[in-house]
């Protein structure tokens, strides 16, 4: 089927061919990647946009001796198929498949894992850093997209590097996307000066205004025509590169590939830092990808000929839907509510907020912990900030939350999407960790709705706390419940009984409830009679409505969709700790000590017994060790 890439086991492969044949090449890739992701799903767009560069990097590198870096990963899939793992590559963000990002466990040639951005030049730095004390003289390239150049710790790294003078080959990739349409001045500087146009019109306007001096206008003509090419200098984003200490060249066409082969054929014996500017179309090669690229940017399966999406059949509305146009509707009537996204609107579900309230919306680019710092000042100043940003990308701003938010009490809402198990990004991405690294912090509010109906109803009650509130919920859609049309504020926390029953109880908090709920009725089947609480808050804790029900049963499970050190169920051990309660049994279900690799989140919640079956099997079980040995009889 691909008679040229079927040859290809390794770079070394690649390298046999001629030059002449690397376009052919490369529309065997396209091909490949098109049967391989219409099924899998992944992150389409970014890869079509890459092949020929990649095949340039590979062609003139010597990897893994040569360290090629994939800042974010999502781009990395013609460098997989290349190296070694074509094969398996239908098995690409499957479960027990290969990742859809670079792992360094997964292959020698994957120089850095990856899944979070802006991290390439950074690592490339270090192992530039790491070659020349140990003496060695391999080549570091760090392939970085437009988007996550926006990423703060970027721009700290290539100040480092720019004054470090380090080997280090920084290849920008540009296709002026992020995931949406990139946003930010620089942005808009590196494309703005690249039309041409901008730089023609600047021209114009000076050549008009020196002809219009009387006398002397012609003279500062001359002058200014001498000047014309430092002008032209400064104005191309090489003066920013080189003003950091980069060599910058550029910008290139990326789908050029003898021009590629040329430049990065010279890069190798380059000294210093160099920035290499390539210029490339997203989604190149397949029209509806180039026509919609943030719809391929991670798009599940797909039909090749029409670029029509295979639709879920019945889903109900996701809960980023959901949070969403609940925030539209609570801004309807609130104009000090605003909105924050860190390169995320469409994720996120704020591209409607977006649209009803452009003044109030805000793209920080891929920056989150200046995101929240943003969100802070606004709330400083009297608005209702709504940060959206996935769980996992919080864990980027951290002290942003402690330091700018909660130790001054700044009434921001952190609303976490992709809170739990995300699926086929695996553990780069599932957001197992937020209520463990907020739940510490004083001041701090979290909360986590059962379904799509109370986040609604958080949504309102964060907002209107005034206070830090963070709300997690998870990737996906929800249950498809009747949504109240009235939106209310829940009172802070209180959760709530839903099931009673005498012999033990369960507290879920967040997705485990609809589950906790189902495995009390499979126990009642087995004559077993649980509580289910929905606890709603992970902080504050419902101290009476936990500890009444910890005396009436003597036996609590607690389940949560985070880790257990230091998660939900740790806050309730606290919690009894706290009080001097004894004699109270506590197991604790969630995400063990360990990363939770890719799969569907269903197979992910079966093996981890956080479905149904796996609670109702775990209460089980803990209830038959009841007479077990305790610590002071074991002494
Ligand atoms: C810290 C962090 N925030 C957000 C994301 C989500 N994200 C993944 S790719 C991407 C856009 C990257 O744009 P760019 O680097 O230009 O690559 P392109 O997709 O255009 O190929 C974003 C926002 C992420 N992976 N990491
Ligand atoms: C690479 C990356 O970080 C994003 O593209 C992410 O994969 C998006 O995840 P969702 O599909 O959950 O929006
Ligand atoms: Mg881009």
């Amino acid at each position: 089927m691909y008679p040229l890439l079927d040859r290809i086991e390794s770079p070394a492969d690649l390298k046999k061919l001629p030059q002449e044949k690397l376009a052919e090449l490369a529309a065997e890739i396209r091909q490949f990647l098109l049967a391989n992701v219409s099924r899998t799903g992944g992150h389409l767009a970014s890869n079509l946009g890459c092949v020929e560069l990649t095949l340039a990097i590979h062609y003139c590198f010597n990897s893994p001796a040569d360290r090629i870096i994939f800042d974010v990963g999502h781009q990395a899939y013609t460098h997989k198929i290349l190296t070694g793992r074509r094969d398996r590559f239908y098995t690409q963000r499957q479960y027990q498949g290969i990742s859809g990002f670079p792992k360094r466990s997964e292959s020698p040639h994957d120089a850095f894992g990856a899944g979070h951005s802006s991290t390439s030049i950074s690592a490339g730095l270090g192992m530039a850093v790491g070659r020349d004390l140990q003496g060695s003289d391999s080549k570091v390239i760090a392939v970085i997209g437009d988007g996550s150049m926006t990423g703060g710790i970027a721009f700290e790294a290539l100040n480092q590097a720019g004054h470090l003078k380090k080997n280090l080959i920084v290849i920008l990739n540009d296709n002026e996307m992020s995931i949406s349409k990139n946003v930010g001045a620089f942005s808009s500087f590196l494309s703005k000066k690249l039309t041409g146009n901008y730089y023609r019109d600047l021209k114009k306007e000076m050549k008009e205004l020196l002809e219009g001096i009387p006398a002397i206008g012609g003279n500062i003509l001359h002058f200014a025509r001498k000047a014309e090419n430092s002008l032209k200098g400064f104005l191309t984003p090489g003066a920013l590169f080189e003003a950091l200490g980069f060599d910058y060249f550029g910008p290139l066409q990326g789908h050029n590939l003898p021009h590629l082969i040329e430049m990065l054929e010279n890069a190798r014996g380059l000294e210093g830092p160099v920035l290499i500017h390539v210029m490339t179309t997203k989604g190149k090669g397949y029209q509806p990808a180039e026509e919609n690229p943030a719809l391929f940017h991670g798009v599940g399966p797909f039909d090749v000929a029409t670029g029509k999406v295979t639709a879920v059949k019945g889903g109900a509305k996701s809960y980023t839907g959901i949070f969403g146009e609940t925030l539209v509707r609570l801004a309807d009537d609130d104009p000090k509510i605003v909105a924050i996204t860190a390169a995320m609107p469409d994720g996120t579900g704020l591209t409607p907020f977006a649209r009803a309230y452009p003044q109030r919306f805000f793209d920080v680019g891929i920056a989150e912990q200046h995101g929240l710092t943003f969100a802070a000042g606004l709330a400083a100043d009297g608005f209702r900030p709504v940060a959206a940003i996935y769980s996992t990308f919080v864990q980027r701003a951290y002290d942003q939350v402690f330091h700018d938010i909660c130790l001054q009490k700044l009434p921001v809402t952190l609303a976490m999407d992709r809170a739990g198990l995300v699926g086929d990004d695996g553990p780069t991405h599932h957001g197992v960790f937020d209520i463990s690294y907020l739940r510490h912090l004083p001041e701090m509010t979290l909360m986590a709705p059962k379904d799509e109906n109370e986040l609604q109803h958080m949504l309102k009650t964060a907002i209107y706390a005034d206070r830090p509130v963070a709300l997690r919920y998870p990737r996906g859609n929800g249950y498809g419940v009747r949504l109240d049309q009235e939106i209310a504020q829940l009172p802070l926390g209180k959760g709530e009984m839903l099931v009673d029953g005498d012999d033990v109880a369960i507290i879920a908090i967040g997705c485990t409830v609809y589950p906790a709920r189902e495995a009390a009725t499979m126990l009642a089947e087995r004559g077993i009679r649980a509580t289910v609480i929905n606890a709603r808050f992970v902080k504050p804790l419902d101290r009476e409505l936990i500890l009444a029900t910890a005396s009436r049963t003597g036996c609590l499970i607690t389940v949560e969709e985070n880790a257990l050190q230091g998660g939900f169920g740790s806050a309730v051990l606290e919690l009894l700790e706290q009080e001097g309660v004894t004699g109270v049994r506590v197991k604790r279900l969630g995400i063990p000590d360990r990363y939770i690799e890719q799969g569907p989140q269903p197979q992910l919640r079966a093996d981890l017994g956080l479905d149904a079956a796996g609670i109702a099997a775990s209460v089980e079980a803990f209830l038959s060790q009841k007479n077990r040995p305790t610590l002071a009889r074991i002494k």
